[in-house]
C-alpha cells in the first residue's frame, strides 16, 4: 500500500500535571476525541515523568484535532498541545514489543499469546492475555493492586461467583477464575471490549465460566458474593449505592481506580451506606506522600 492510500490517524498529544489529567481527558472527549490514553510513569508507554501525565487523544479527522488544540489553548494558555499524525496501521501493534510475561501476583503470571509459555509460578497459573484496545494489560497499578487482593484472599474467593464491573480486557475476572472462583460475570459500558473479553476467555479455556456483556451496575439485578470495580473515583462515587446493592450478605467488594488523596473520602462514602460493610484493608502503590499520583485498592466485606 502506498503512503498516500494508507489510513492517517490524527492524535492530540499534551503533557499536563497529574492533578488535572482526568479533567482534561474528559474535556478532550467533549471536544470530540474518540479515545484518550493517559501515559504516566506506571503505564506501558511511559509519560514524561514525575507528576506529569501525557494525554494522547485520537480524533477521526485532522480538522477536529486542530479545533481541539485551539480550544485547549483557550482553556489554559500554558498548555502546549501538539498534533501527531500516524500513517498506516502498524502502530496499533507497536505496544506488543514491550508486552512480555510478568508476575501480576504471587500466583498469576500474565503472558501475551505471541510468546512461548512461561513457567507458571509455584502453586499458580499463566493467564494468557491480549488486551487489544481494551484497558487491562495488568501493568497499571490499579489492576495489579486488585489482583493482589484477590490472590491474598483466594481462600474466601474459591468456589464463589464474581462480578467484574468495568472489566476492560477481562483481566480481573480471569484472575479470579484462575484463583478458584467458580464463575464470573464481566461487564463494561463500552460495547467494544466484550469481544476482547470473549477472545481472552477462549484463550484461557474459560469460555464456559465467563459471561461478558455490555452493562453497568443499573442493569444487574442479582447479588454476587464477590464484586470488583476498577473504575475511576469520579464514577465510583455516584455508583456507590448501586454497587453495594450487588454485594451478597457476607460478600466482598474491592474497589480501585482511586488515588491516595481520594482514599478516605471513598472509604467514608461506602461505609456510610446502610448496607453496613466493613473496611478490610487497603493496598497502596507509589509514593503515598505524592497523594495525587499514588494509587490504592480498597477491600470491603460484610
Ligand atoms: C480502568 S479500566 C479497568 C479495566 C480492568 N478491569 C482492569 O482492572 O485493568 C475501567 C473500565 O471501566 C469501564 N467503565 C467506565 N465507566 C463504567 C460504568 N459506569 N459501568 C461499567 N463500566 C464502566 C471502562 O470502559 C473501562 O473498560
Amino acid at each position: 500500500m502506498s503512503a498516500e492510500s494508507e489510513p492517517r490517524y490524527p492524535f492530540v498529544v499534551v503533557d499536563v500535571s497529574a492533578e488535572v489529567s482526568d479533567e482534561l481527558a474528559a474535556t478532550l472527549f467533549e471536544l470530540g476525541a474518540s479515545g484518550v490514553e493517559e501515559r504516566d510513569d506506571q503505564t506501558l508507554l511511559r509519560g514524561v515523568g514525575a507528576g506529569r501525565v501525557t494525554l494522547v487523544a485520537s480524533f477521526a479527522e485532522r480538522a477536529e484535532a486542530e479545533s481541539a488544540i485551539e480550544a485547549l489553548r483557550e482553556i489554559d494558555a500554558t498548555l502546549t498541545p501538539r498534533i501527531e499524525e500516524v500513517v498506516g496501521d502498524a502502530w496499533r501493534d507497536a505496544w506488543k514489543e514491550h508486552f512480555a510475561p510478568f508476575a501480576l501476583t504471587p500466583r498469576i503470571t500474565v503472558a501475551p499469546p505471541w510468546v512461548e509459555a512461561p513457567t507458571p509460578p509455584a502453586d499458580g497459573h499463566v493467564l494468557w492475555l491480549e488486551p487489544g484496545r481494551a484497558f487491562g494489560t495488568g501493568l497499571h497499578a490499579t489492576t495489579s493492586l486488585v489482583a493482589e487482593l484477590l490472590d491474598a484472599h483466594a481462600d474466601e474467593l474459591s468456589g464463589k461467583e464474581l462480578l467484574d464491573v468495568g472489566t476492560g480486557s477481562g483481566i480481573l475476572a480471569f484472575v479470579a477464575l484462575k484463583l478458584g472462583a467458580s464463575r464470573a460475570v464481566a461487564v463494561d459500558n463500552d460495547a467494544d471490549v466484550i469481544e476482547v473479553v470473549e477472545e481472552n476467555a477462549e484463550r484461557n479455556g474459560l469460555r464456559d465460566r465467563v459471561e461478558a456483556r455490555e452493562a453497568t451496575t443499573e442493569d444487574i439485578t442479582r447479588e454476587f458474593p464477590w464484586v470488583v470495580a476498577n473504575i475511576e473515583a469520579r464514577v465510583l462515587r455516584p455508583m456507590a449505592e448501586d454497587l453495594v446493592r450487588l454485594v451478597a450478605k457476607g460478600g466482598w467488594l474491592i474497589l480501585s481506580g482511586i488515588l491516595e488523596s481520594e482514599h478516605d473520602e471513598i472509604v467514608a462514602r461506602y461505609l456510610g451506606l446502610p448496607r453496613g460493610l466493613r473496611h478490610v484493608e487497603t493496598r497502596r502503590r507509589g509514593d503515598a506522600a505524592a497523594a495525587d499520583t499514588a494509587w490504592v485498592a480498597i477491600a470491603f466485606a460484610g
